[in-house]
């Protein structure tokens, strides 16, 4: 089973303009479930696409199994229907003529599969994904977590090596995404394919894959498993992208060194001199709050207290600034009301003018991990 290989892949739809994938440099080894998330335009369809093979790169090259499929430097191209990959739209498109079992056994006919062997592959199939009951159901008689079931089923009964998901669950309800969360966990586990998932939904990436491969304008911007993103994200995009509520960002480059008693001061004290530093993050769960303003404790007043279902977020005011601190146990806070706030060091992201992460001892979550 294949490696997929990306080695800066390009895309330009049209001459002059700015690619949709620009140089896009990425290993998926053979099992992995890997997610490309990013917002909306950022470039992961296309890279999908290509990877299926029904658009052409314009640059750089894409190896499965040490072999190039898609290379422009060497004027190759291997179409889709050599590359043993399954890709599931958004609008699975099933035959709404055909039953859910002349579905499911479509594409095995169409590949010359003896009758014999099509019937086992399909039941097989059918029965992992609980959609055997349906077999002589058409797909306008099925939900739409049904439908979507029998769509993967369709693309599994052809024994891909990889299996491209381009956003598939998000037609479906909270409730059915859930499920189908589930239900893809468990294709995952129990064929071992390669997945290669496009979302731009954090939490179903950092719930589903493996690892994470996050996007923005075209351009790679982090590979990691869902908890190196999250503890240690590479730069500002990435550190604003992924996390809800979204991090605390204090602005840290229009405060001169030592100046003033804000929130940006305040953090400008504790850094080393010339770090660097133009921007510090906080993530609002890593926000301690303690009943007494002590030397190390920033005053702040309680400005709003939001339920969010089993957690609260709280926004926090220390003068013109604001901070949001988020937490799983009910706040014994009352709006106005004055608490001292500890931002500890290890929590603090740092970022550089380019945006990118500062590495500096004794910062940065689990940076010594
Ligand atoms: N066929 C096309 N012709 C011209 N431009 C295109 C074409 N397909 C996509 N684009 C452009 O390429 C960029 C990347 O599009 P793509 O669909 O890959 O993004 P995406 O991250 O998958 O977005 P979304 O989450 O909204 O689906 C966008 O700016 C889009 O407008």
């Amino acid at each position: 089973m294949p490696d997929i290989i990306l080695q800066g892949l390009t895309k330009t739809y049209t001459k002059g303009a700015t690619p949709a994938v620009d140089r896009v440099s990425l290993t998926v080894p053979h099992g992995e479930f890997l997610c490309l998330l990013g917002p909306s335009g950022c470039g992961k369809t296309t890279i999908l696409r290509m990877i299926a093979g029904i658009e052409h790169a314009s640059g750089g090259t894409i190896l499965m199994d040490g072999e190039a499929v898609d290379s422009v430097e060497q004027s190759r191209f291997v179409p889709p229907e050599r590359r043993r990959v399954g890709l599931v739209f958004q609008n699975y498109a099933l035959w709404p003529h055909m039953t859910v079992a002349r579905n499911v056994d479509f594409g095995l006919r169409l590949q010359n599969v003896s009758p014999a062997e099509r019937e086992a592959r399909c039941r097989d199939v059918m029965t992992k994904l609980k959609i055997a009951d349906y077999a002589k159901r058409y797909p306008a008689q099925l939900s739409g977590g049904q439908q979507q079931r029998v769509a993967l089923a369709r693309m599994l009964a052809l024994n891909p090596d990889v299996l491209l998901l381009d956003e598939p669950l998000s037609n479906l309800d909270a409730a059915l995404r859930l499920e189908m969360r589930a239900e893809l966990r468990r294709i995952h586990e129990t064929f071992g394919t390669t997945i290669i998932f496009v979302s731009h939904d954090q939490w179903e990436a950092m719930t589903l894959a493996t690892t994470i491969a996050v996007m923005d304008r075209g351009q790679l911007q982090q590979v990691g498993t869902p908890d190196e993103i999250y503890a240690r994200p590479a730069n500002r995009f990435v550190a604003e992208f992924i996390g809800n509520p979204r991090i605390n960002m204090v602005n840290l480059a229009d405060t001169p060194a030592g100046a003033g008693q804000g929130l940006a001061a305040h953090l400008i004290r504790r850094l080393p001199a010339g770090a660097g530093a133009v921007a510090c993050g906080i993530r609002p769960e890593e926000i301690r709050l303690v009943p007494d303003v002590s030397p190390d404790a920033l005053p702040v007043t309680v400005a709003g207290i939001m339920p969010t279902g089993g957690s609260w977020v709280i926004e926090l005011a220390h003068g013109e600034d604001r901070l949001f601190f988020s937490t799983q146990s009910r706040p014994r806070l009352k709006p106005a009301e004055t608490v001292g706030c500890l931002l500890p060091d290890e929590a603090l992201h740092l970022f550089n003018a380019e945006g990118r992460r500062l590495t500096i001892p004794g910062f940065g979550l689990s940076e010594a991990a």
